[in-house]
């Protein structure tokens, strides 16, 4: 019997799309399921102002293939240095859905990020009262603590602490990757989470066992199994406090295979059969839609998509690219390592 499952059309909470060349090339991978992106917006130099906000969703627009319909939901990449009435200007005409809060030092591009979040309170109580959300890449950067401890770190010492000083601020934690990041978030209320499709699909086993992987590299680092074991019951546990964004981030292959490797998986192009395949093993299937489709535009106060997609499990695997070749290089597209049979059928 052919399986198929038709859900609301997608969207992606959480998306690097770059710029120039590299725009021009992955664009189309997210375009082609889903609806809207929220926009990431760690460009060098990074998206800090309205008018940059609406410049870079200008190019993003032009890349867009012929025909295609995808809305780029814009972000501001929040500094010491910016002014809360450019943020509050810019949310309320449309153009920026969220401000993103990156550690100086954390990940990609951010070292342009902020240091003393004390420096930042008056943006963050502009954004409280007018109801942004705050998006957080939650991980400490204070040396002597160990990578794998991050983001249970950041919990304790930046976003609660942050949340107790500033109850009505809306926050989502950015690719949670363990227990602690899956409790915290599943309060709800004014807090949520995204999850990625590669952290329910890898631990930390699959980046260092046998050689090292660096396409399973990026940041947050996978974790633990029991970590991923958990955000796997998060994401198929139909709560609104969770849904997908999933950090496709990428790099050119001579970046990522390189002594000092860049961060990131690129899951643009094969992320619907990816969780189609993780959530039929976690015999979740009727939890998909509320986790790509319904809890993002509930959280984010926007409509559900009205198109659909189908998904269909085929009796032969999926065959994905090993790459996609853009004019700024080859990038290799995330390889679960297992074989998937299901496709979006167009
Ligand atoms: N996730 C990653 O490993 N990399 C992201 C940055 C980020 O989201 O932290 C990137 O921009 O490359
Ligand atoms: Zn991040
Ligand atoms: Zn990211």
């Amino acid at each position: 019997m052919m399986q198929s499952l038709t859900l609301r059309r997608p969207d992606d909470w959480h998306l690097h799309l770059r710029d120039g060349a590299m725009l021009n090339g992955v664009l189309p991978e997210t375009a082609r399921h889903f609806a809207r992106a929220i926009i990431m917006p760690n460009l060098v130099p990074p998206v800090v102002t309205g008018a940059q906000a609406a410049a870079y969703r200008d190019r993003i627009l032009a890349a867009l293939p012929e025909g295609a319909t995808f809305e780029p939901l814009m972000t501001l990449y929040l500094t010491e240095g910016t002014d809360p009435a450019d943020v509050a200007a810019a949310a309320n005409s449309g153009l920026v859905k969220a401000v993103k809060l990156y550690p100086a030092g954390a990940t990609t591009n951010s070292h342009g990020g902020v240091r003393n979040l004390d420096a930042v309170m008056p943006v963050l109580e502009k954004m409280a009262e007018i109801g942004l959300p705050l998006c957080t890449h939650g991980e400490v950067v204070t040396p002597e603590v160990d990578i794998f401890d991050r983001e249970a770190v950041f919990i304790d010492t930046v976003l609660d602490p942050l949340r107790r000083r500033l109850p009505e601020l809306r926050v989502v934690m950015e690719h949670i990757t363990t227990e602690e990041g899956v409790a915290y978030a599943g309060q709800g209320g004014n807090l949520a989470a995204t999850i990625t499709t590669h952290h329910l699909i890898i631990n930390r086993n699959h980046i260092l066992v046998g050689g090292i992987k660096p396409h399973y590299y990026c940041l947050p680092v996978a974790k633990r199994e029991k970590h991923r074991l958990a955000l796997r019951r998060a994401a198929t546990s139909g709560n609104p406090a969770y849904f997908l964004g999933t950090d496709s981030a990428p790099h050119v292959d001579a970046l990522k295979e390189h002594a000092c490797g860049c961060a990131g998986c690129f899951t643009a192009t094969n992320t619907m059969p990816l969780l189609a395949h993780v959530f039929e093993e976690e015999a979740a299937l009727d939890k998909l839609e509320a986790f790509s489709s319904l809890n993002g535009p509930a959280f984010y106060r926007l409509p559900v998509n009205e198109g659909t997609i189908r998904l269909v499990k085929h009796d032969t695997p999926a065959t994905f690219p090993e790459k996609i070749f853009t004019e700024a290089g080859p990038v290799t597209v995330f390889n679960p390592g297992f074989p998937v049979h299901w496709h979006v059928e167009s």
